[in-house]
């Protein structure tokens, strides 16, 4: 029964004996699997558009681990890219887009019941998953946060501070707002489609939260995730959401209650103890083992572990790294940590 399943037991409220484990960029290159199968795709982008190989990616590491979710192998640049923009990703630098900062470059845009056309392989891969995951294991869909993708969209590519962004909101809000609202809505579209196609879960990332300040953090990081969420639940009042504002700092306090999010998923900059005190009060938290953890190993990890999951361990907990694992970690030290969350 999808009930009983881990994931779904805490973002439902519940503070088990020992928390869900499952973590970000699961399916990666710090895997000698994915790579083989990556090779086979050809490109990041056409392992995404490729059901079977993006079924394959996203169950090698529950075949390995045992996590108790997966999360469905995408990328959140593929909303910009279904609007019309121009996607590729240099190997070694990240990913390059056309940019989108005047007028008429918003109105070049497709409209948002286009998208589904480019993104249908992608309900494909959610559906090849909710066939063959495990009866314990959830199943994650996810999407970038519409500020998050504006940066990206805006800039044409990653940026430190996201200082483009920043500048048409200084120079143009309208446009700015325009193109929010575009990818809002496409959002809602996207998630809405992966939930039919058998999300059990979709999470909201914001990678970018942290560069929003004051009322420019309200309404562009907050409320566009409210928008969203109070249309998916309009529509599917069952699916848990997890909004993940990354380095939102004090804005974390509040932030479930003000979305309608299920959990809020916690960045390694705020530590375990105060997000308990602050963040865990209003329910599920998900986080936060630093990532470099995964590389550098030792009884150090053991040990932060064990303290993460203790702090957290009067409520509701998803236990996750704050960020991505990355390529030079050892897989090994993943299965340390997981050893450590379930008490081996
Ligand atoms: C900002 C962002 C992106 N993508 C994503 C975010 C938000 C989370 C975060 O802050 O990292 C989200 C994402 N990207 C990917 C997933 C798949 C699911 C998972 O295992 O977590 C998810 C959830 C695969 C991926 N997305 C990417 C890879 C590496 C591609 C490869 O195989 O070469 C993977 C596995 C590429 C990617 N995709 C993106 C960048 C900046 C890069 C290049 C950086 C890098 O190479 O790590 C955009």
């Amino acid at each position: 029964m999808a009930e009983q399943k881990k994931l779904l037991r805490a973002l439902a409220g519940e503070t088990l004996d020992t928390p869900p484990v499952w973590m970000m960029r699961q399916a990666g290159r710090y895997l000698p699997e994915y790579k083989a199968t990556r090779a086979q795709a050809g490109d990041f982008l056409s392992l995404c558009y490729n059901p079977e190989l993006a079924t394959e990616v996203t169950l090698q590491p529950i075949r390995r681990y045992g996590f108790d979710a997966a999360i469905l192998f995408a990328d959140i640049l593929l909303v910009p890219q279904a609007l019309g923009a121009d996607l590729w990703f240099v190997t070694g630098e990240g990913p390059r887009l056309s940019t989108i900062t005047t007028p008429a470059e918003l109105e070049q845009l497709k409209p948002v019941s286009d998208i589904h056309e480019t993104l249908s392989p992608i309900y494909e891969t959610v559906r090849n998953l909710a066939g063959a995951l495990p009866a314990e294991t959830a199943l994650i869909g996810f999407a970038g946060a519409p500020w998050t993708v504006a940066t990206y969209m805006i800039a044409g590519r990653g940026t430190k501070d996201q200082g483009p962004a920043h500048q048409l909101i200084a120079e143009d809000r309208a446009t700015f707002e325009a193109l929010l609202d575009r990818i809002t809505e496409a959002t809602i579209s996207y998630l809405s489609m992966q939930i039919q196609a058998g999300a059990e879960v979709v999470k909201i990332f914001d990678s970018w939260a942290g560069s929003l300040k004051g009322d420019n953090f309200t309404k562009y990081a907050l409320e566009p995730t409210k928008r969203i969420i109070k249309a998916l639940k309009a529509e599917h009042p069952d699916t848990p959401v997890i909004a993940f504002p990354r380095e939102a700092g004090d804005n974390y306090i509040g932030f479930a209650k003000a979305t309608g999010a299920d959990c809020v998923a916690l960045d390694n900059s705020v530590s375990a103890d105060w997000a308990a005190e602050n963040v865990q009060v209003d329910g599920c938290v998900q986080g936060n083992l630093a990532p470099h953890h995964m590389v550098t190993g030792g009884q150090e990890l053991v040990d932060e572990t064990r303290r993460i999951v203790k702090a957290f361990s009067k409520g509701p907990h998803i236990f996750n790294l704050g960020h991505g694992i990355t390529p030079d970690a050892d897989p090994d030290n993943v299965q340390r940590m997981i050893d450590a969350v379930r008490g081996a």
